[in-house]
């Protein structure tokens, strides 16, 4: 299960919730019941309209469940004032919702300036969260939204959800409108600020590969947010529960799998085995291995060791063999 960390996270425990919109037929979410771990980073995946967000929403109220209980570390969420709740949850979403007539720097310090810090403290940390998404704060703090790129912007949501250190962070799609590079490079960035801080996440998304990159845990999830599977990415990869999780993964379930295992979890070669320049580190997934053996179409590439030196070598036979009886799928697959 998940790995222990730092954690400033919090509890949440969701208990036969369910809503159910007026005027429809069925609901939109019944009795989900699911607990998260102070510091894990649940991924909710499932096609639209199954339910995700509604199940979202109900954890800062901006939807009230119409039956069923949820709690943060043990406390009724309907026992709190909503808009003070919904202070103490980040909240990312696809669309961003910068104000745009005010700064950045402005726009951080939004929920620390209803919290009445004082004007100090806010500057302090507007510097320190640009620091943390990697914008130097000289050159942003007093930008407005339009003069950055959306992936920029992205990150200023993540940083103003972040500006009164909330034990809980709600992520909708937060990524879901860059372009796919961008994608990526914000998805490392997250992983490593979540290292770091270690909030209770719960995150929607609609790409499984997303999922399986971020999540300690993934919640697959049919219409009316019926769970299908709970568990790790590897091992919903590697056992999916049944013919929907299954579909729902797609082909190319070893690759996946093969993106989640170090390099040094296979039983390498010999460093004179290895031919060609191209060499990959020992601590990247046997994913890159395998890409960069696929590019070069060399027999044995190279492993390299934290001070570069090549210390074994590696072969597509290898890669099979960490993946036991499962064939590597076709090139090319995902
Ligand atoms: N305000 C509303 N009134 C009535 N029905 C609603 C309302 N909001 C959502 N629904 C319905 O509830 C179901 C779940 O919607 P929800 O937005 O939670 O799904 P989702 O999985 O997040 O979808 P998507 O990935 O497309 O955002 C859908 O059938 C949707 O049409």
């Amino acid at each position: 299960m998940t790995t222990v960390k730092n954690t400033s996270g919090a509890r949440i425990e969701l208990s036969d919730v369910s809503k159910r919109y007026p005027n429809q037929a069925v609901p939109a979410v019944e009795n989900f019941s699911m607990e998260a771990q102070p510091g894990e980073l649940i991924m909710f995946v499932g096609p639209s309209g199954c339910g995700k967000t509604t199940t979202m929403k109900m954890i800062n109220r901006i939807i009230e469940p119409t039956s069923g209980s949820i709690k943060i570390d043990g406390k009724d969420v309907l026992s709190f004032d909503p808009n003070d709740l919904r202070r103490h949850i980040g909240y990312v979403i696809q669309q961003i919702g910068l104000f745009p007539h005010m700064t950045i720097a402005e726009n951080i310090g939004v929920v620390p300036r209803l919290l009445g810090w004082s004007k100090a403290k806010i500057a302090g940390r507007v510097d320190e969260l640009l620091s943390v998404v990697q914008l130097d704060p000289g050159t942003f703090a007093n930008r407005y939204p339009k003069q950055l790129s959306g992936g920029q912007q992205q990150r200023i949501g993540v940083a103003r959800a972040l500006a009164a250190d909330p034990p809980v962070m709600l992520m909708d799609e937060p990524f879901g409108a860059t372009d796919p590079i961008t994608r990526e490079k914000l998805q490392i960035e997250f992983l490593r600020l979540q290292e770091t801080i270690g909030k209770t996440i719960i995150f929607v998304t609609h790409d499984f590969d997303e999922a399986v990159r971020l999540g300690d845990r993934i919640a697959v999830l049919s219409d009316r947010s019926q769970i299908e599977q709970f568990d790790t990415p590897a091992n919903i990869l590697t056992a999916p529960a049944n013919d929907y999780v299954a579909s729902f993964i797609g082909h190319g379930a070893a690759l996946k799998r093969l993106a989640l295992i170090p390099v040094n979890h296979a039983k390498l070669g010999p460093a004179s085995a290895a031919v060609g320049r191209v060499t990959v580190p020992e601590g990247d997934t046997l994913r890159d291995a395998l890409d960069a053996l696929i590019l070069t179409g060399a027999p044995a590439i190279g492993v390299t060791d934290v001070s570069s030196r090549v210390v074994a070598s590696i072969t597509v036979d290898q890669i099979s063999a960490v993946l036991g009886a499962e064939a590597i799928p076709a090139v090319g697959g995902r």
